[in-house]
C-alpha cells in the first residue's frame, strides 16, 4: 500500500467540536483547548465561526476567543465566514485562513446557510476576493459530498460541479466534507475524485464525520489516494447543528493512533493530545469520544 509520508491534520474541536454544545462553553475554557492542541503539536487549528448568533449561539463569542489566544509561530489559526459581514468582523482577530461553507446539496444549503447553493457562490466571492487581497488564504468547504440528511445520497457529478464553482471563484484548498458520516470507503474516493477535477491533490482535504465508524476506513482510502490532510476532532467532539442525529468528527487521537502505526509523520504528540481530549471532555462531563483515548486512559489508571 502506498500512502503519504506526512500528513496535516486540522483540528476543528474547538470549532466543529463545540458549536453544537448546548450548553454555553465559556471563552476560556475554549482559549484553553486551543493552547492544549497546539502544546500537543497540532499547526492547524479551525478555532471558531463569525456566523450569526441567532444560528450558532455557542460561537457568539468568536471574538474574545481569537483575541484570548497565546499564538504560536508556525500554527495557522482559521475561522468561518459565512459572508461579508463574518469577514468583516474576522478582521480583528486576525485569522490566518478563513473558510466558506457551503453544500454539494441544495437542501442542506438552505438549512445552514438559509441560501440556495447559486447564492452561496454569490456570498462567497466577494468574501474571497476581499480575503485574498488581504492575504489571507481562503480555504473552502463542502459539505454532504456523500449523504445529505435531507436528500439522501449525493452523487459525484454535483461534488464536482460545487468544487468547479468554488475554483472558479478562487478557493484556494477545498475540504470534501462527509457530514453525516454515511460515506464508506469507494464512494468517498468516487466524491475525491470529483473534486480532484479542480483541485489538485495538495489543495485538497478530506473532513469525515464518525456516525456509522467509517471515518477511520475513509481517511484510509485517500491516503491510498495520495489525499495528506485531513480535519479531526480532539475527543471526537461535534456535530453540525443542521445534521440532525450526525456526530463529531472521527476523533483526532485516533487518527493520530492509526497513522502512528502507520509510520506516517504528523508532528503530534498523542499523549499530549489525549491530555487535551481529557481536559475538554472532562469540562463537558463526559468521556472522550474516541477509542485511542480511552484505551490510553485506561492504560494510566493500570
Ligand atoms: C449564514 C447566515 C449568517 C445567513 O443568515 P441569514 O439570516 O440568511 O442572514 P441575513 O443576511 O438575512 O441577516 C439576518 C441577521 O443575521 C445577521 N448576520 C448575518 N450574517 C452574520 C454573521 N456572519 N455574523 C453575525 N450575524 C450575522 C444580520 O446582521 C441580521 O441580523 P438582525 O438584523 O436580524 O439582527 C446564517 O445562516 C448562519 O449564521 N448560519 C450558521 C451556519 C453554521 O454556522 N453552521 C455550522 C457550520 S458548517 C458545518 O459545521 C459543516 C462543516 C464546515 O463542518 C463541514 C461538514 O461537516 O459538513
Amino acid at each position: 500500500m502506498q500512502v503519504p509520508s506526512k500528513v496535516k491534520l486540522v483540528d476543528v474541536g474547538p470549532r466543529d467540536g463545540l458549536q453544537n454544545e448546548k450548553e454555553p462553553v465559556p471563552a476560556a475554557v475554549k482559549i484553553e483547548l486551543v493552547h492544549r492542541l497546539q502544546e500537543a503539536g497540532l499547526r492547524e487549528i479551525e478555532v471558531t465561526s463569525y456566523v450569526s448568533p441567532k444560528w450558532v449561539p455557542q460561537m457568539a463569542d468568536a471574538a474574545e476567543v481569537m483575541a484570548g489566544i497565546a499564538r504560536r509561530p508556525g500554527v495557522r489559526y482559521s475561522v468561518l465566514t459565512p459572508n461579508m459581514k463574518g469577514f468583516e468582523a474576522s478582521l480583528q482577530g486576525k485569522p490566518d485562513e478563513i473558510v466558506i461553507f457551503g453544500a454539494a446539496s441544495e437542501a442542506f444549503s438552505q438549512r445552514n446557510i438559509n441560501c440556495s447553493i447559486a447564492e452561496s457562490i454569490d456570498r462567497f466571492a466577494p468574501v474571497v476576493e476581499a480575503a485574498r487581497a488581504k492575504g489571507i488564504r481562503v480555504r473552502g468547504a463542502m459539505s454532504t459530498a456523500v449523504g445529505c440528511p435531507y436528500e439522501g445520497e449525493i452523487a459525484p457529478e454535483r461534488v464536482e460541479m460545487f468544487a468547479r464553482r468554488m475554483k472558479e471563484i478562487g478557493v484556494q484548498h477545498l475540504g470534501v466534507a462527509d457530514t453525516i458520516g454515511v460515506g464508506t470507503p469507494r464512494k468517498v474516493q468516487r466524491a475525491m475524485e470529483a473534486a480532484l477535477k479542480h483541485f489538485a491533490i495538495d489543495d485538497l482535504s478530506g473532513h469525515f464525520h464518525d456516525t456509522y465508524g467509517q471515518a477511520l476506513a475513509n481517511t484510509l482510502a485517500c491516503l491510498e489516494m495520495g489525499i495528506w490532510q485531513f480535519d479531526a476532532s480532539v475527543a471526537g467532539l461535534g456535530g453540525c447543528p443542521y445534521a440532525k442525529g450526525a456526530t463529531g468528527n472521527v476523533a483526532t487521537e485516533d487518527v493520530v493512533f492509526m497513522l502512528d502505526g502507520l509510520g506516517i509523520e504528523t508532528g503530534i504528540d498523542l499523549d499530549k493530545l489525549v491530555d487535551a481530549g481529557k481536559f475538554i471532555s472532562d469540562f463537558l462531563g463526559r468521556k472522550p469520544n474516541s477509542r485511542a483515548a480511552t484505551a490510553i486512559l485506561n492504560k494510566r489508571v493500570q
